[in-house]
């Protein structure tokens, strides 16, 4: 029973550890109110702010694709309670996160700048892409992927069934939604500042090789990831074929 409610505690804590980080990455990408952002002008040398700010990167790569990993899965319900091993994957992606926004070094420089009708545009860009991120959770199954599902049956004595494989809304179009929500927010920068750059870049790169390793899993633990992966494109919808074109038939009109 203590552990029913230990682990309870743990995955709440957790799952409001999130929600500050989520809020907190708002304004740290957006450069609002946060009290460290990513841009900024830059201080000390720029080979020493870029050796950080790469390291930052990988550190939380690392983390967050090496701990996603069946067999490390595997590793980890060896010492955590199976229930809490997501909790403790959130946790420790949270922890990465903050510490990337506690140690990042903005590099100045101006990539380029909006202003009037673009400025709104690339901000309103930049909001749709945090709503998709959020909505896209709720589609698959935002309480499990966040470990409040596991934490919550687990108190109360229930088994715990595996998150299911669903294509709802936007997974029709796109495999990756939600991926497609981080690229946005990433990328809609009104200023873009080389800090900003490397850190889209980075992120890119990292989501393009997560994307490889998590489609891996998919099509090892749903058969029918294989059809749907060949149904559906990656991150770009298809544009809706042309219809063909009826054939008519020119009359002779005489006046
Ligand atoms: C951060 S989410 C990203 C989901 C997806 N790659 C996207 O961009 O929308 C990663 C988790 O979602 C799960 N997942 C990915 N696609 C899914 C789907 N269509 N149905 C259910 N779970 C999915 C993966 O197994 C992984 O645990």
């Amino acid at each position: 029973m203590l552990l029913r409610v230990l682990v309870l505690a743990y995955g709440v804590a957790g799952y409001a550890l999130f929600l500050a980080t989520f809020v907190y990455a708002i304004g740290f990408v957006g450069g609002f109110l946060t009290p460290t952002r990513l841009d900024g002008p830059r201080e000390g040398s720029l080979l020493a702010a870029v050796a950080i700010d790469v390291g930052l990167l990988a550190v939380f790569a690392v983390q967050h694709s090496g701990m996603a990993r069946p067999a490390f899965k595997r590793w980890l319900t060896r010492y955590v309670p199976e229930a809490a091993e997501r909790a403790t994957y959130c946790v420790l992606s949270c922890a990465a996160l903050l510490l990337m926004f506690a140690l990042w070094r903005p590099l100045g420089g101006v990539v380029w700048d909006t202003d009037g009708a673009a400025r709104v545009a690339v901000y309103a860009a930049f909001s749709a892409g945090w709503l998709i991120v959020l909505w896209t959770t709720f589609l698959i199954d935002h309480f499990d992927l966040f470990g409040l599902r596991q934490v919550v049956l687990f108190a109360r004595g229930r088994p715990y069934p595996p998150a299911r494989f669903v294509t709802p809304g936007p997974y029709r179009w796109v495999r990756h939604p939600l991926y497609v929500g981080w690229l946005t927010v990433f990328w809609a920068a009104p200023t873009m500042t080389a800090a900003h750059l490397l850190f889209a870049a980075g992120t890119t790169a990292y989501i393009l090789i997560a994307l490889v390793l998590e489609e891996r899993d998919l099509t090892a633990a749903h058969p029918e990831y294989e059809a749907y992966r060949a149904r559906v494109p990656m991150l770009v919808p298809r544009l809706r074929r042309a219809r063909p074109l009826i054939e008519t038939r020119r009359t002779e009109v005489t006046p």
